[in-house]
């Protein structure tokens, strides 16, 4: 939203203003006469404190905080004046109450002991800035008999998330994302990325696969993340792909599931992100996609929150040839696509450059590399069109297991399932032409119930160790029981060896 417009709404002079601090100290420094006029200030709420104090990027919220005037508890000197800020007497200022929210605060135990401390002590005295949550609470005004409220259980999330993780290559987590968006396709999905170049990525090749996402992240324009968000709420099953903007605050009802695609880099941000399902009485689930070198750090991020063992997401390996056959493909075209609107972005970078400095730009290349060029373009569009042909027929078709033939159908071996899905699918291509343009819907897998993964978890999810230590234990063992195999073996073929050797003496 433009200052202008904020502006012109808080001329209407509203009760509740809920702003980030960057803004909000822009208006107040402005000398906007609503936001000054703090003597009236009844609550000031500090949501998501512990990212207010992060890597000391708020120093806005510190300059907010300064304008506060010092309530009656306080035995603080009167409020640093700034120009655009007004002197009040006591007696006209209304008692305040501040209130602290995070889902990630960890309080010292000797908490309360340093607010005593502060209260005793002026204003002048903290010069290291905002750098902790004790600071900040001190700084907004918290007593030394501040109520805290911990609500965290000792799991820290909700009892009603199911966290699980999926082990495989980092080559292979697309395609297992692909699996789990088209295998278990119902439900609200948000899948989450550390970069945003991963995030370009899974999404492309997403909508090739015929998956519509929507994406949000902090290259976009605010409208386009509005609109992003708006369109993720308006379908019950669709996916949001995003980098960690959106793990907190965003609160949409209906998101089943949230697949950690890449890790984050603290506890914190898990437990954030996690936090966009089973949100108030709901349910929900978590997936954490972990390649070999995400190892270590998942296991610290569960030793921080003290997780001895999580469920392992149940894989069914018979359709994983297909979904490779089908990512195979889709890699090929959005290589393909990549490189074209690189070449696109390139020429029209230097048709523009060279607009702007008003050079005519006269084509360098010979008649031959022109027509070689336009051979070029030829073949890869023939390769193109013949990849996407290709995968489209492979999309229309429900993904199916490998052990799943249509040629040798007979009834006595298809499962009650198998025999309601196909006379379904029939159904639909005889009366739907376009049935094979509806994403995400039931029928699209053979096989499969069309269910949530949080149903597939609590089926046959099976809970594995994630400790460090023990892994490495179970490893040692496995590997001293292979090795003491092959000894034996070794010790059998040479004692064979020794009989025949003996019986062939024993015949001379
Ligand atoms: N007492 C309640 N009864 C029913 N629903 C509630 C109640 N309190 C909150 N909710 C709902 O629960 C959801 C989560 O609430 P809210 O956004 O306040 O949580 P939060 O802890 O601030 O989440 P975040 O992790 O985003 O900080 C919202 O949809 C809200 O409407």
């Amino acid at each position: 939203m433009s200052s202008e417009r904020q502006e012109r709404l808080l001329k209407r002079r509203p009760e509740i203003i809920v702003g980030t601090p960057g803004r909000l100290w822009e208006l107040m420094s402005g000398g906007n006469e609503h936001l000054v006029e703090l003597h009236s200030l009844s609550f000031f709420v500090l949501d998501e404190a512990d990212r207010m104090i992060e890597n000391g990027h708020f120093r806005e919220l510190q300059s907010i905080i300064d304008m506060l005037p010092a309530t009656e508890n306080s035995t603080e000197q009167s409020p640093q004046t700034s120009e655009s800020c007004k002197t009040i007497p006591n007696l006209q200022r209304k008692k305040r109450q501040t209130f602290v929210f995070s889902a990630t605060i960890a309080l010292s135990d000797n908490f309360r002991k340093k607010l005593k401390r502060s209260s005793s002590t002026s204003k002048s005295a903290f010069v290291d800035g905002l750098s902790s949550i004790e600071t900040l609470s001190q700084r907004a005004g918290m007593r030394a008999d501040a109520a805290i409220i911990d609500l965290t259980n000792a799991s820290i999330m909700t009892n009603n998330l199911e966290e699980s993780f999926i082990e495989c290559k980092e080559e292979d987590k697309e395609a297992y994302l692909y699996y789990i968006l088209s295998i278990y396709s119902q439900g609200r999905t948000i899948v989450f990325c550390t970069s945003i170049a991963a995030l370009r990525r899974i999404s492309s090749l997403l909508r090739i696969l015929g998956i519509h996402v929507w994406t949000l992240h902090a290259q976009m324009q605010q409208r386009a993340r509005l609109k992003a968000i708006d369109r993720f709420r308006g379908n019950e099953h669709a996916v949001l792909v995003a980098t960690d903007v959106a793990a907190r605050g965003l609160d949409i009802h209906g998101v089943r599931t949230v697949v950690h695609y890449q890790l984050p880099h603290s506890a914190e941000v898990y437990i954030h992100r996690s936090g966009r399902t089973a949100r108030a009485s709901a349910d929900g689930c978590c997936i954490a996609m972990i390649s070999p070198s995400d190892k270590t750090k998942f296991v610290s991020l569960c030793k921080s929150m003290s997780k001895e063992s999580l469920r392992q997401f149940p894989l069914d390996d018979t359709y994983m040839p297909e979904v490779i056959k089908r990512m195979s493909l889709a890699r090929q075209i959005d290589k393909i696509l990549r490189k074209s609107s690189q070449e696109k972005a390139k020429k029209s970078w230097f048709q523009r450059n060279a607009e702007s400095v008003e050079l005519a730009v006269e084509d360098s290349d010979s008649e031959d590399e022109t027509v070689k060029g336009h051979k070029l373009k030829k073949n890869t569009s023939i390769q193109l069109k013949g990849l996407q042909q290709e995968l489209n027929d492979l999309l229309r078709r429900p993904l199916q297991p490998r052990t799943f033939s249509h040629r040798f159908l007979a009834g006595a071996d298809i499962s009650p399932l198998v025999q309601q899905q196909l006379e379904q699918l029939s159904k639909r291509k005889t009366s739907d032409k376009n049935y094979s343009k509806e994403k995400r819907t039931g029928l699209m897998v053979i096989g499969q119930d069309c269910i949530e993964p949080l149903q597939a978890l609590r089926t046959s999810g099976h809970e594995v160790c994630v400790n460090l230590d023990k892994a490495r234990e179970t490893r040692r063992v496995a590997e001293n029981l292979k090795r003491k195999r092959r000894e034996e073996k070794k010790r059998t073929r040479e004692q064979l060896r020794k009989e025949k050797k003996r019986a062939k003496e024993g015949t001379d």
